[in-house]
């Protein structure tokens, strides 16, 4: 099997395809920025409007480098994106009350790194959208959630205030429909993803941001720690 050099914004990879297999260090310098990966399995285009927001918010982050990868279509060599993440923001649809099939399927097939618990102590958070407006995402929040715990990884909530919870709010408010774990969005059925809301959209950019912060000052802090 050959290798491969991947080479993103400064990043360099260089592996074999497949998993498990041998590849070489990467080898981070003090001055290079944190990686953020954006994990997500896109129905039909509504979640991916989502995963998009994440990722600008979190570019915003002076020092972030943002990857989205599909995990419905994975390359063998973006597990090792996910390995050498310091941050993974993971969403999917709600589908029957939880995340869907696709991303399930990613889920299991990263036991292998549950088992040598390679992905233990990086940031994650999640996102979800849903037909309904409640749709049972709390389901999707929690089993990302659970998901994340069962790799060791520390979970950063949405950290905002419920929005339009009163006669002084509205549906343009941060997080508008008040869920805490992490970005619960909705879309209507029979609406495509330019549909999306903005405020939703806006949720999921303050996610990334935060997310990318958080991971900033892990990093600082590591370093300032001589780790
Ligand atoms: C198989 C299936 C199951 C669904 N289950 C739910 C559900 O439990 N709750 C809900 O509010 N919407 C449900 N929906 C609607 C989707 O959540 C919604 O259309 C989706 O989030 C849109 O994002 P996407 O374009 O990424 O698929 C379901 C849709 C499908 C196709």
């Amino acid at each position: 099997m050959g290798s491969k050099k991947f080479l993103i914004s400064g990043w360099h990879i260089r592996g074999v395809a497949g998993l498990g297999v041998e590849r070489e260090v990467v080898l981070r310098g003090p001055t290079d920025p944190v990686l953020l990966v954006v994990a997500s399995h896109d129905g039909r285009g509504h979640t991916g409007r989502l995963a998009e927001a994440v990722r600008k918010g979190a570019g915003e982050v002076e020092g972030t480098e943002v990857v989205a990868i599909a995990v419905d279509d994975m390359a063998p060599e973006q597990w090792f994106l996910l390995d050498d993440a310091d941050a993974v923001i993971f969403g999917a649809p709600t589908y029957m009350g939880s995340a869907s099939a696709a991303f399930h399927r990613f889920a299991e097939a990263s036991s292998r790194r549950w088992l040598t618990r390679r992905w233990q102590d990086k940031l994650a958070a999640g996102f979800t959208n849903s037909g309904a407006k409640a749709g049972d995402k709390s389901g999707t929040l929690g089993y990302l959630t659970t998901f994340a715990a069962q790799h060791g990884m520390v979970w950063v909530n949405l950290g905002l205030r419920s929005g339009w919870n009163s006669t002084k709010g509205s549906e343009d408010d941060l997080n508008r429909l008040g869920f805490s774990h992490g970005v619960a969005a909705q879309s209507n059925t029979d609406e495509g993803p330019e549909r999306m809301h903005e405020s939703d959209l806006a949720t999921a950019e303050y996610l990334g941001k935060r997310v990318a912060s958080y991971a900033r000052i892990v990093a600082e802090g590591k370093k300032a720690m001589g780790g």
